[in-house]
C-alpha cells in the first residue's frame, strides 16, 4: 500500500525569496548586478529593485495622474476603448465581468503614442490619441514616466544579457524608446474599494471574494511594477519546486477557461524605496527558458487588510514591433515584438507548439473551483445574455491555449466579449502535447 502523502508545508513557511537588488553605480557594478539578477530571474522570476533613480515625488505624480483618469465616470473613460492589438486603452468592470465575473479591477494603458490603435497591416500606430480633456500634463507625465522606467528596464535587461554572456549592445535596437515601432507601455490598474456589504462579509467571515486580479503570467519581456507601500495583495506562485504536478493541477473546467490557481501563493508586498520587477513570457522564450515567467495574482482583501481602492502601475516592456526574438538554442520558434503583444500575431501559435510546460503548469491548482462555485451562476447568466457558450469561446480562443492574445481574440470576434487576462485550460489529461500556458494577462 502506498504511504500517505506528506502534508505540504504551510504557505507561510515559504518565503518568496525575491531578493532586493540595487542598481546603484550601475556601470561600475553591472557584472555584480548581473549575477544577482541571474539568480533571481532564473529561480523566482520576481525581484525588487532599489536605487533605481526615480524620485518618490515622480512616482506619486504618476499615480495621481492615472487616478485622475480612472476615478472618472464610465462615460468619460470609455472614450478610449481597449485595443487588443496594441494593448492600449481602457477596460472596465462591465466588460471584464462579462467574461470573468470579476468586477474588482479596471485598467487604462498608454504607450508612446497615447492610446493610438495599432494597424497590423501597415505595421504602425494610428496616430496619437491622448485624453486632451485631462490637460497637457497627463501626456507629459505619462511620457516622462515611461522614459524613466524604460531606462531602468534597459539596465536590468543589459545586466541579464551580461549574465548570459550575451552582448548587451544587442538590446539597444529592439528597445529604442524613440522608435516609431516601440510598443512598450504603461498601465494603471485600479481595484475598487470594497462595498459595505463586502466589508461586512469579511468581518463576519462569510464573504469570499474572488481575486482582484486573477492568476496570470505577463506575456511581455519584462514588467516594472510600481506598488504603494501598504497595498498588500500581490502574490506569486513559483512553480519549480513542485514535484507532483498531477496532484496539484485539477481539471476545473470553467468559463474563465483556464485561469489557473496555485495551492500555495506567496505574498510579495511592496517594500519602501523598491520597485517590483518580473520576467514575462517573452523573456522566457528569448532565453530558451532560463528566465522564468511566474504566475501571479492580486488576491482579494482578507480580514484586517485595507479595504479602500488599490492602484498599481505596471510598465510592460517589449521589443519593437518588427524585431525578431529567438533564443540561441532555438527552443521556441522566432516571434516578433508584435507577435508577443497582439491577438493577430504569431506568438499564440508558437506557444501552442511549445515543448515545455513544466514551469507554468506547476503554478496551477484547484482554488478556482471555489471561485467558480461562488460566481458560476452569475457568469452563466452573463454569458447567456451575450449569446456566448463555452464551446464558442473555446473555438475562438483555440481551446484556451493560452496567450492573453487568444483571450482577446475572443473579445474581438463579435459578439463575444473581451477576455481580460490569458485564458488557459486546466484539463490535466489534455496536457500531453498541449500548449504551453504562457499566457499573459496584462
Ligand atoms: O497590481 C498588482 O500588484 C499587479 C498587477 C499585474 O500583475 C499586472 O498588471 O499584470
Ligand atoms: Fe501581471
Amino acid at each position: 500500500m502506498a504511504a500517505p502523502a506528506a502534508a505540504p508545508p504551510p504557505a507561510a513557511a515559504k518565503a518568496a525569496n525575491a531578493p532586493v537588488i540595487s542598481l546603484a553605480n550601475f556601470e561600475e557594478r553591472k557584472h555584480e548586478i548581473a549575477q544577482q539578477l541571474f539568480k533571481a530571474a532564473s529561480e523566482v522570476g520576481f525581484f525588487y529593485i532599489t536605487d533605481h533613480g526615480i524620485p518618490q515625488e515622480e512616482i506619486d505624480r504618476a499615480f495621481a495622474t492615472g487616478i485622475n483618469f480612472l476615478d472618472r465616470e464610465k462615460e468619460f473613460k470609455t472614450q478610449w476603448p481597449f485595443n487588443p492589438d496594441s494593448y492600449l486603452g481602457y477596460r472596465g468592470p462591465d466588460e471584464l465581468e462579462t467574461v470573468t465575473g470579476n468586477r474588482l479591477w479596471e485598467w487604462f494603458s498608454v504607450g508612446r503614442y497615447g492610446t493610438g490603435g495599432y494597424n497590423y497591416h501597415a505595421q504602425q500606430f494610428e496616430g496619437e490619441e491622448w485624453p486632451q480633456e485631462l490637460g497637457a500634463e497627463f501626456r507629459q507625465v505619462a511620457l516622462s514616466f515611461q522614459e524613466r522606467t524604460h531606462d531602468i528596464a534597459l539596465k536590468i535587461l543589459r545586466a541579464l544579457w551580461i549574465s548570459l554572456d550575451r552582448d548587451e549592445a544587442e538590446l539597444a535596437d529592439p528597445f529604442d524608446l524613440d522608435s516609431p515601432e516601440n510598443p512598450s507601455f504603461m498601465a494603471w490598474n485600479k481595484y475598487p474599494a470594497l462595498t459595505p456589504e463586502q466589508i461586512e462579509g469579511l468581518k463576519n467571515g462569510k464573504g469570499k471574494l474572488p481575486p482582484r486580479l486573477h492568476a496570470h503570467a505577463d506575456m511581455d519581456v519584462l514588467t516594472i511594477l510600481f506598488n504603494r507601500v501598504g497595498d498588500v495583495g500581490l502574490e506569486i506562485a513559483p512553480g519549480k519546486d513542485s514535484e507532483n504536478l498531477d496532484e496539484i493541477i485539477e481539471d476545473v473546467g470553467n468559463i474563465w477557461n483556464h485561469v489557473p490557481v496555485a495551492k500555495e501563493w506567496i505574498p510579495l508586498d511592496p517594500r519602501p524605496g523598491c520597485i517590483t520587477v518580473n520576467v514575462g513570457d517573452g523573456l522566457t522564450r528569448w532565453t530558451d527558458g532560463v528566465f522564468k515567467s511566474t504566475y501571479h495574482r492580486v488576491r482579494a482583501p482578507t480580514k484586517g487588510d485595507p479595504t479602500g481602492e488599490r492602484y498599481s502601475i505596471p510598465y510592460f516592456v517589449n521589443p519593437r514591433l518588427n524585431y525578431v526574438m529567438q533564443g540561441p538554442e532555438k527552443r521556441w520558434g522566432p516571434i516578433t515584438g508584435f507577435d508577443i503583444l497582439s491577438k493577430t500575431g504569431n506568438a499564440y501559435a508558437a506557444r501552442r507548439n511549445s515543448p515545455d510546460k513544466s514551469w507554468q503548469e506547476a503554478a496551477y491548482t484547484d482554488e478556482i473551483a471555489e471561485l467558480n462555485a461562488a460566481t458560476a451562476e452569475g457568469r452563466a447568466d452573463l454569458l447567456a445574455k451575450n449569446g456566448v457558450t463555452r464551446k464558442q469561446r473555446d473555438s475562438v480562443v483555440g481551446n484556451g491555449n493560452g496567450v492573453q492574445a487568444s483571450a482577446v481574440g475572443a473579445a474581438r470576434a463579435a459578439p463575444l466579449p473581451r477576455a481580460p487576462h490569458a485564458p488557459r485550460t486546466l484539463r490535466r489529461s489534455a496536457l500531453a502535447g498541449a500548449p504551453l500556458r504562457m499566457a499573459r494577462a496584462f
